[in-house]
């Protein structure tokens, strides 16, 4: 499990995090959401620990960021692309020179899936295929928590929907998603918790599944009734 407990984190005059908790369980995929700015990616490089935080403390399977922990997390960043210079496959050797669970199977069954020949240049491919480099990337780091910042962002319905089965079909009962996004309808099938984001703090929280069947209410309905009483 992932525990955030109590994260503030300042840009200067900007409390991008203003003291959140929450928890990411295991095997579950879990949506951070909320609009532009409210502080998500802030949120997902804290877990990754990619910045420093002010106040609180984030713990992965009860310890410590650390380089203990560092295997745990893979981080898949809002960028176009990394290594834009490297072939696919280059980008492939490179990355398993620094990840001990580097799993070149999944990495090579994943590009066969989305139809990409290893070499390619990765300054060449088109932006959906830039995006799912990054997240064949992102999963063969084969890491207990694959956080992604904002995957679906410039992709088009068809490969969102292609992304979430590989995603789905790529992990096991012990891994976890964390994926953000403003766009709720595409995550609604596939996620488990979601976590709403408002101005730095935690708005609310749910589970999918039982506000589906408790309440007879999708991500969309629930998000409408917390936002405008409906
Ligand atoms: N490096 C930085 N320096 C200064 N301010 C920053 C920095 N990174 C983020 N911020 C500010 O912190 C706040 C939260 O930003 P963050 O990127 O976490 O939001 P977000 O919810 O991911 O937004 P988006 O959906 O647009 O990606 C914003 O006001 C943003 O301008």
């Amino acid at each position: 499990m992932i525990e955030v407990k109590n994260v503030v984190k300042k840009y200067k005059k900007i409390k991008a995090l203003d003291d959140i908790s929450f928890n990411i369980k295991e095997g579950k995929i879990t949506c951070i959401l909320g609009i532009n700015g409210v502080g998500k990616s802030t949120t997902l490089k804290a877990i990754a620990g990619l910045i420093r935080v002010d106040k609180g403390e984030i713990l992965i399977d009860n310890e410590k960021l650390s380089s203990k922990t560092y295997n745990k997390l893979a981080f898949v960043p809002d960028i176009d692309s990394y290594f834009p210079q490297l072939t696919i496959k280059e980008s492939f050797e490179f990355m398993k020179e620094f990840y001990v669970n580097w799993d070149d199977e999944k990495a090579y069954e994943m590009l066969e899936i989305f139809n990409l020949s290893d070499d390619r240049l990765i300054s060449s491919l088109s932006k959906g295929n830039k995006a799912r480099v990054k997240i064949i990337l992102g999963f063969a780091q084969n890491a207990k928590y694959t956080l992604l910042d904002e995957p679906f962002s410039g992709i088009d319905i068809f490969k969102r929907e292609e992304f979430i089965g590989v995603m789905a079909k790529y992990m096991n009962d012990e891994q976890s998603i964390v994926i953000t996004t403003h766009e709720i309808a595409e995550i609604e099938m596939i996620v488990d918790d979601v976590i709403v984001i408002d101005n730095g703090k935690i708005a609310f929280e749910f589970n999918a599944e039982e506000t589906r069947e408790n309440e007879g209410k999708s991500i969309i309905d629930k998000m409408r009734e917390v936002y405008r009483g409906e």
